[in-house]
């Protein structure tokens, strides 16, 4: 089986995380953005791809038979459809790559390979890919070779992180990288809130909070060191922040993260099985 080729990228489904995707693509240098072929029934989303110079058609037949690497990134409950419509147009020298939370390898093998064994990886990005900054993860399908998973480890390393895990881990990062980025969204805000209430202008409030959640994880993934002890760095004895975090434990932040995770990780699992 010939490796797949840099260079043309379709997307059947061009929402928010097709754009995230194909946006991050092209700043990093992986490809033009005429490289890039997107269908969605939604006129509004064509316009969003072709503004920025990608090809907007009007099937996903087209966008298979343009395409070498084929993202899946319609919502989980259209994923067998589109690969079914277009299963007759897919080739072995192809590869689909589908970012729906919760479906199986199996479920999407068994819509794409009606006609020939087409290679499925299962990737869970996040929409940091827009800025270079992704955390995925990936698990591969049966007939996936070594250089495909070169191909995807190439796509989403050149826009942030991936690792390779086993299909049953995938629901646990959907959980975690995959929905994670509106958890710290929501800490962001209400970090900003906090300031508002301490006495700060909105417009300042807002870049500090998020330069320091970007820090702070700056700091955990450069020094190596473990987040616990970087916490205790900052707790002065009997100084502000060991008040802060007092505050924090009482109202059980550190439960609500751990909550929050399994939440959206029991949801994809329970999508997994519909
Ligand atoms: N958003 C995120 O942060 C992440 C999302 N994902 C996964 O990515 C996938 C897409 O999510 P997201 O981008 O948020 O969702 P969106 O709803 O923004 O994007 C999906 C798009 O697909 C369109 N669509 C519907 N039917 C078809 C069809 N038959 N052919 C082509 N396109 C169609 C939808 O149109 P319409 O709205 O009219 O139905 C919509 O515009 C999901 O499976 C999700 O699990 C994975 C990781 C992160
Ligand atoms: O909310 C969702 O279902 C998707 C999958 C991970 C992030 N967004």
């Amino acid at each position: 089986m010939s490796p797949v080729r840099p260079g043309t990228i379709g997307f059947l489904g061009a929402g928010q995380m097709a754009e995230a995707m194909a946006r991050g693509f092209v700043k990093a240098g992986l490809c033009k953005p005429e490289d890039i072929t997107a269908y969605d029934p939604w006129d509004v989303r064509r316009q969003v791809f072709e503004e920025f110079g990608a090809k907007a058609v009007t099937t996903n037949g087209e966008v298979v038979r343009a395409s070498e690497t084929v993202f899946v990134s319609v919502k989980p409950n259209y994923v067998s459809t589109v690969l079914e419509e277009t299963s007759g147009d897919l080739s072995p020298d192809q590869l689909i790559v589908s970012i729906a939370a919760g479906v199986p390898l199996e479920k999407i093998e068994a819509a794409a390979c009606k006609s020939s064994k087409v290679p499925c990886v299962r990737v869970m990005p996040n929409t940091p890919c827009l800025v270079g900054a992704a955390a995925c993860a990936y698990a591969a399908g049966k007939h996936v070779s070594e250089a495909n998973g070169k191909r995807v480890e190439e796509l989403f390393g050149a826009i942030g992180v991936i690792r390779k895990v086993p299909e049953n881990l995938l629901d646990a990062v959907t959980g975690l990288s995959g929905s994670g980025p509106a958890y710290v969204y929501l800490a962001i805000e209400a970090m900003a809130d906090g300031g508002v209430a301490a006495g700060l202008p909105r417009d300042v409030a807002l870049p500090l909070a998020a330069q320091t959640v970007m820090g702070a994880a700056k700091m955990v993934l450069e020094t190596g060191q473990h987040p616990g002890a970087l916490k205790d760095n900052v707790c002065s004895p009997g100084g502000t922040t060991i008040a802060g975090v007092r505050a924090l434990e009482k109202n059980g932040v550190r439960s609500a993260f751990i909550e929050g995770v399994n939440a959206a990780a029991d949801r994809a699992r329970e999508m997994s099985r519909m």
